[in-house]
């Protein structure tokens, strides 16, 4: 059987990362006689280039119809000026509504061969191995937002049939994991973390081995840099999941690494968590571990292909053992690669 794959490059480092990561579902279906096709489209502010808006009607269409979509990042400086609806950063925010994901899976796991790279104690990070669960269709992201000349606003607001089905999620995550979820909220202020809080609490008691626990956002933050291997499974909503994902990927050493899958009702999507990094586009320099690992995540999750994942996980970890570094993980002493290069040493150990 075929699988469609739709790849969304985007801006800046998108196009550099999603070019590896695609060679690297080229090699690994080859490998494992898995037919796969490939379609790009774009999105984000290439489009807006192109097309005069970040989510041409197209590009919707083929990511709907294609078993999997993987993407690169979208926005820049370029575009910092267009209207607000209009920004690149809409596309992303637009797919991942129009195809229901509602749950954006985060593993972040240090590697081995990196448990030193962290700006924290080697003792602290080494062995971390924390899924973050982060609510992706909901909150204020997707709230009324509006302004003024002088005022500017933006509303969060949650059902609870959206915690509901995005604490299940993270509870039938942590049931194949080590059982623990720390649900994570401000519940001391909001009225949405109020109901995530009490409704985070019932959908767990429905699970069996399943340990719920609580953190207000602000001490996560600290937890996760004081004591990060007391986490297992974190679930939380749209803007504290993205903010305590960039966070958690200090522990890995570079935010270049750390993969994601968005799942729910539609297409599967998959991408790194970081941005377009404009700082350095165009240099070759990127990191594609992230990417790679978002393919290993597509694989998994959209094709049922667990064993091809687990390879491509395997040849990452091969790579940073043999001391192949990209520029955002460089020390003297190890060997230096550009961002085809690090593909390259992937390909060569699937
Ligand atoms: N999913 C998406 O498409 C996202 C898009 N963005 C957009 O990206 C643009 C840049 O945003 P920033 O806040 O600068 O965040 P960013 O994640 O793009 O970059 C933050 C820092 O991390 C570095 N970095 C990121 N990915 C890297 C990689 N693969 N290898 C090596 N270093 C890497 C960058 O060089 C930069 O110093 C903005 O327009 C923003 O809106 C931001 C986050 C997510
Ligand atoms: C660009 C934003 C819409 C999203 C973001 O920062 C993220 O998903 O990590
Ligand atoms: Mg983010």
């Amino acid at each position: 059987m075929s699988h469609h794959i739709v790849i969304i490059p985007g801006d800046g480092i998108g196009v550099e990362i999603t070019a590896v990561a695609r060679q690297v579902l080229e090699k690994t279906a080859a490998k494992a006689g898995l037919a796969l096709t490939f379609e790009e489209k774009p999105a984000g502010g290439t489009a807006i280039d192109k097309m005069g808006v970040p989510l041409p009607e197209e590009t919707l269409a083929a990511a709907r119809q294609a078993d999997a979509v993987l993407l690169g990042a979208v926005g820049g400086p370029a575009w910092d000026q267009v209207a607000p609806e209009l920004r690149p950063e809409r596309a992303i925010l637009g797919l991942r509504k129009a195809l229901g994901l509602y749950a954006n899976l985060r593993p972040v796991k240090v590697s081995p061969a990196l448990a030193d790279y962290s700006p924290l104690k080697p003792e602290l990070v080494a062995g971390v191995d924390i899924l973050i669960v982060r609510e992706l269709n909901g909150g204020i992201y997707y709230g009324e937002k509006g302004s003024e000349k002088d005022r500017a606003w933006d509303t969060e607001v949650y059902s609870a049939m959206e915690v509901e089905r995005i604490v299940a999620v993270a509870c039938q995550a942590a049931k194949v994991r080590r059982g623990k979820v720390t649900s994570v909220d401000k519940a001391n202020v909001l009225a949405t973390s109020r109901l995530w809080r009490q409704t985070a609490g019932t959908v767990a008691a429905k699970f069996t081995d399943i340990n719920l626990d609580h953190l207000y956002v602000d001490n996560c933050a600290m937890q996760l840099v004081l004591a990060p291997r007391q986490f297992d499974v974190i679930v939380t909503s749209n803007l504290f999941g993205d903010i305590l994902s960039d966070e958690a990927a200090v522990l890995t050493g570079s935010i270049g690494l750390l993969p994601s899958a968005s799942i729910g009702d539609g297409t599967g999507l998959y991408e790194p968590i970081h941005g377009s990094a404009p700082d350095i586009a165009g240099r070759g320099i990127a990191n594609p571990i992230g990417t790679v690992l978002s393919a290993a995540m597509l694989l998994r999750h959209s094709l049922g292909e667990d064993e091809a994942a687990c390879r491509v996980e395997q040849a990452v970890e091969a790579v940073l053992k043999d001391g192949y570094r990209t520029a955002d993980l460089y020390r003297p002493g190890f060997t230096k690669v550009s961002t085809m290069e690090m593909g390259r040493q992937i390909l060569d150990r699937l």
